[in-house]
């Protein structure tokens, strides 16, 4: 079975507030732009993956992501991050009816894709799946088998309520990577010990000096 994955990313100037002020130092649009472009890509190299659809407004991150392989969507108008992925999953499904789909959050640069490929394949047994993030309060990956409807409930402490609405929580263990998402400094740090992905390693590294310099 492979998957059509709809990866959701807020305008870059307002994505990962709570990274302001983080010791990078970098701005962080650019982190956050990053983190999805390590993101996609992984995901686009997993075996189970068909294909990434990305919901933005951000025409810039589109670009990029477009470049990588994604598909993107703009948000429908004022509709927030639940809206965004059952968007994304409507798209993804006019395109191909039978795609089973799975959302997936844009931070997750140390993501790998032989470990989303286990996630997805735990998941293919069960009508709707989640993945809890690191912190084990939020979500990384939700999870509907065709015809089967995504019903996010993204925000916060979501891992509560994805299992509330029956979702089933995969007992999976040795996935750190499809858990580690990045909301703050710590959170960095965790993922840095992982490994993150080229784009994040090289903002991270910063410009190779030039000559004189
Ligand atoms: N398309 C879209 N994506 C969203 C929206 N809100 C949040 N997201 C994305 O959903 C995921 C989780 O978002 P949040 O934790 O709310 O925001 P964040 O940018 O990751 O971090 P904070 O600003 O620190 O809360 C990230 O991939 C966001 O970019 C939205 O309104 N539209
Ligand atoms: C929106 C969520 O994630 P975050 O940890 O990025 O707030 C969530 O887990 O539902």
């Amino acid at each position: 079975m492979t998957w059509t994955l709809v990866v959701p990313l807020k305008p870059l100037f307002r994505a990962k507030s709570r990274l302001t002020g983080a010791p990078t130092g970098l701005p962080v649009p650019e982190l956050a732009l990053a983190f999805a472009q390590d993101t996609v890509r992984a995901a686009l190299e997993c075996a189970a993956v068909r294909g990434v659809v990305v919901v933005t407004d951000d025409s810039l991150a589109a670009g990029e992501l477009r470049a990588l392989g994604a598909r993107a969507v703009p948000d429908l108008p004022g509709d927030g991050l639940n809206a965004a992925l059952a968007h994304g999953a409507a798209a993804a499904r006019a395109a191909e009816p039978d795609t089973p789909v799975a959302a997936l959050n844009a931070d997750l640069p140390a993501l790998r894709p032989a470990e989303l490929e286990r996630v997805l394949n735990a998941a293919s047994g069960f009508s709707r799946a989640f993945l809890p993030d690191a912190a084990e309060i939020g979500t990384t990956v939700l999870t509907a088998l065709p015809r089967t409807g995504l019903s996010p409930a993204f925000g916060g402490p979501s891992r509560t309520r994805h299992r509330a609405s029956g979702a089933v929580e995969l007992p999976l263990t040795g996935v750190a990577s499809v858990r580690q998402d990045v909301d703050t400094p710590e959170d960095l740090r965790a993922a840095l010990e992982l490994g993150v992905g080229g784009f994040t390693s090289a903002l991270l590294a910063g410009p190779v000096p030039g000559p004189g310099r």
